[in-house]
């Protein structure tokens, strides 16, 4: 037998490549898999792509969880604080879910609203000092998608002193399924296809996040809806401390060295959604505007990958004293 691990919100886009995963985890047993309106199908009925995973989604109650060595919540934002709080202390738990990821209760209520959960340790093992600290815990709040892409692109340029953090700017574009798999007008297929469109516009939840995870103190993220299933790809520009731009591509060499899944690409080539899709790797490539002189890098993931699903499972091997590397694949599916 071996570690024995449940997903709740298992019938969702996150909850469903977490069970890819899972399927294919050298030391992971699935012992529960649980949904909402979806309870009660089997899992193929939900995910085809999962076909021969002979196993029932039950209905998301502790019970069916505690027994569970760790939890992977994949549940709306609210919905995840209420039921890891009655989960005993011995159960592993990482959130896929906002509820734990803000140490400011004021930025909770802001973009969030309602009451403010606390925070967890962050799981972002690339930042400095945060593989430690996720080994160590029994509570980890996963990295939002956005913030997955943006933090990766930005946080060693602030924390070596070469990006000024006052003055950053982020557009980024995501493919639907960020959005979740519930149905929307905004999502239908007639909507989506042959339009790109921007929401949230000046106002994206992942602003507080981000700002916490790399030191900005002063962002503006535009998100873009983009008409393809999976991926994110952002642009990140900052002004060069002093005006005098180091090479922002060394920055990032250096700080992603021992980094499996952060990839800076070779010189002159640029990230692209397609080569990270299927995959928990990050895609790097940084340069300075010849004529603003601002620093410009660009990160491309897979939202359900590093984005989601993969991410939480890197903290996971990390907090069971496995490899980070375990079960996840760097390489992703083309074309
Ligand atoms: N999609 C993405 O790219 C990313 C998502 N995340 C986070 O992961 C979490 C899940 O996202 P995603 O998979 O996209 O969402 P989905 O909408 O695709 O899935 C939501 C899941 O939660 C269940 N659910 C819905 N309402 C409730 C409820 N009231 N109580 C308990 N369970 C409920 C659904 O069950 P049922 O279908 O049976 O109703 C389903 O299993 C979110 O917190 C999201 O922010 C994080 C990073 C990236
Ligand atoms: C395309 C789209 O709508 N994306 C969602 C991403 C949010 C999400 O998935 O939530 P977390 O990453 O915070 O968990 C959005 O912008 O709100």
């Amino acid at each position: 037998m071996g570690i024995r691990v449940a997903v709740a919100g298992a019938s969702g886009y996150a909850g469903g490549e977490l069970l890819r995963l899972i399927g294919g985890h050298p030391e992971f047993d699935l012992v529960a898999a649980t949904a909402h309106s979806q309870a009660g199908l089997p899992v193929a009925a939900v995910h085809p792509q999962l076909v021969g995973l002979d196993l029932v989604l039950g209905r998301t109650d502790p019970a069916v969880l505690a027994d569970a060595d760790l939890v992977f919540l994949a549940l709306p934002h609210g919905e995840s604080a209420a039921l890891a709080a009655t989960l005993p202390d011995g159960v592993r738990v990482v959130d896929l879910g906002a509820d734990h990821r803000l140490t400011d209760a004021a930025a909770w209520g802001r973009y969030y609203g309602g009451d403010h959960a606390g925070a967890w340790t962050y799981g972002l093992p690339e930042l400095p000092g945060q593989r430690a600290m996720i080994a160590g815990a029994t509570r980890v709040a996963a990295t939002g998608c956005y913030a997955v892409a943006t933090t990766l692109a930005l946080a060693p340029l602030i924390a070596a002193g070469a990006a000024e953090p006052d003055d950053v700017v982020v557009v980024a574009a995501s493919g639907t399924s960020g959005a979740g798999r519930s149905a929307k007008p905004h999502l239908l297929g007639s909507e989506v296809m042959g339009d790109l469109s921007p929401y949230k516009v000046g106002a994206h939840q992942h602003v507080p996040e981000i700002k916490q995870a790399t030191g900005a103190t002063g962002l503006s993220f535009t998100p873009v809806l983009a008409p393809m299933p999976r991926g994110i790809l952002a642009t990140v520009t900052a002004l060069p401390v002093d005006g005098v731009p180091a090479d922002p591509r060394s920055v990032l060499t250096d700080a992603y060295a021992d980094a499996p899944f952060v990839h800076v690409l070779p010189e002159g080539a640029w990230p692209h959604t397609a080569a990270t899709l299927g995959s928990n790797s990050c895609h790097l490539q940084a340069t300075v505007d010849v004529d603003s002189g601002r620093l410009i890098v660009v990160s491309a993931i897979d939202n359900l990958g590093k984005g989601a699903a993969g991410q939480a499972v890197q903290c996971a091997n990390l907090m069971l004293g496995l490899p980070e590397t375990t079960g996840l694949s760097g390489y992703g599916v083309a074309p």
